[in-house]
């Protein structure tokens, strides 16, 4: 029944990328192989064993690599080749001046894909320039920027109240960094679910390293169907991943329904603020440089995730942004700044060479290597496009924190009522 019923939900569309490999690449026997290699693939959707299948060629042995270098140079060619031109074919020659509706509803019908294929071009060089938690944070003076990271996790732990013995999901988990620091200082149990095989493969294998497999699961799954039966947890929370989502309701109704009667639910929600105007063509161009080098299909406004959030049947607790907090609280540099180019804001020696990983100064020699890398044929092919891709997103970011168009930190809170 329940087999069944997974495969009646299966997404019905084509992954291009893999059946563009099967024509191409030499190792079709091994994505042959793949797609029907156990049991437990039988019955999942075939789509599902396609990627599984797609995704374990495309990345070889480097999910256990130690770093995102090494791992970014472990693929295999074709595979990279086609999952790039499955990626940016929602971008190339798409200009903000001739953006329709048209557009952005295609990249919606496709985000699935779309998500799955940007976090299997992105993830290594998120890991080796960013580290294994994939999202922004607050400064406080003194502070490293590990500590300052892992400070923004604890702050939605608390500000959730999760604890010891409860059963927590973690929606958009990346390679699992915010849930080991969230279970570390918690005691909770945490799940965490990713659409993208290799980040969840690599999670898995930091929770080994770390000895938490007790407190740590790992599911691959979409948040827009969650692989879970209602009132299973005490709390979800979300760091920066639901803006992939293409209806932002849809996704909270579906955290709404794994969570427990009284349950809680809190996200730090990227979206444009109320000072973005659409048909300023410097604003979009900024959101759509976001969107293309981050992997979103369409980016909201606050007003819209508000309204998302109580139409999902959620009691709103607390939202604000705590981008704002740099201008009035305890904030010394602003969320940004790591990749911009102010050196200033560096709280400690060893930040000014974590920061020269990521900031403008950094990502120029670093995408130069990348590039010389790709043309020894010692990175795989696109690599290049994507590194630019990111860089070019990293400027729209900074623009848009600046411009205060932006904000990655919208927090939400909302309780599913205790007597539904
Ligand atoms: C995409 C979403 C929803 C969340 C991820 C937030 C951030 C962790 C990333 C957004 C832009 C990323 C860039 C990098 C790391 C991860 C982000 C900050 C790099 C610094 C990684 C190293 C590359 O050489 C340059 C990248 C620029 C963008």
């Amino acid at each position: 029944m329940a087999e069944t019923q997974a495969l009646l939900r299966a997404d019905k569309s084509k992954n291009k990328a893999f059946d563009k490999m099967l024509h191409q690449s030499s190792s079709n026997s091994q994505v042959a192989l793949c797609a029907k290699s156990t049991e437990t693939q039988a019955l999942l959707p075939a789509d599902q064993v396609k990627n599984m299948a797609f995704d374990k060629i495309l990345h070889k042995s480097s999910s256990t690599s130690q770093g995102g270098l090494s791992a970014m140079i472990n693929k295999d060619n074709e595979a990279h080749k086609a999952a790039v031109a499955e990626y940016f074919q929602h971008w190339d020659d798409k200009k903000a001046e001739d953006e329709t509706e048209e557009v952005r509803q295609s990249r919606v019908a496709d985000y699935a894909s779309l998500t799955r294929q940007y976090y299997n071009l992105a993830t290594d060089l998120y890991e080796y320039g960013w580290g294994e938690a994939f999202h922004f944070c607050r400064f406080a003076y003194g502070e490293r920027f590990g500590q300052a990271v892992a400070r923004h996790e604890h702050f939605l732990a608390s500000t959730i109240g999760i604890k010891p013995g409860m059963r927590v999901l973690d929606v958009g988990c990346g390679v699992g960094g915010p849930a080991r620091e969230i279970v570390k200082f918690t005691g909770a149990h945490v799940t965490g679910l990713n659409i993208n095989n290799y980040q969840i493969s690599r999670a898995k294998q930091y929770a080994v390293k770390e000895k938490l497999t007790h407190k740590l699961d790992f599911v691959q799954g979409d948040f827009m169907n969650l692989p879970f039966p209602d009132n299973s947890f005490d709390a979800v929370y979300v760091i920066e991943a639901t803006v992939h989502a293409p209806n932002l309701e849809s996704a909270y109704r579906e955290i709404f329904r794994v969570l427990k009667p009284g349950g809680v639910f809190g996200v730090y929600e990227w979206f444009m603020t109320d000072a973005y105007n659409n048909d300023d063509l410097t604003h979009r161009q900024i959101r759509l440089d976001i969107e293309e080098g981050d992997g979103i299909a369409q980016m909201l406004k606050v007003e819209d995730g508000l309204a998302a959030i109580q139409g999902a049947g959620f009691t709103l607790e607390t939202h604000y942004d705590l981008a704002e907090d740099y201008a009035n609280e305890t904030s010394v540099a602003p969320w940004y700044w790591p990749l911009g180019t102010d050196l200033r804001y560096a709280q400690t020696l060893a930040d000014v060479f974590t920061v020269l990983r990521m900031n403008r100064f950094g990502r120029e020699i670093s995408h130069a290597f990348i590039s010389i890398l790709e043309l020894l044929r010692i990175a795989p092919s696109g690599t290049r496009k994507t590194a630019q891709s990111l860089g070019k997103a990293a400027d729209a970011l900074v623009e848009g924190g600046k411009k205060k168009l932006f904000t990655p930190m919208y927090l939400m809170v909302g309780r599913k009522p205790e007597d539904y």
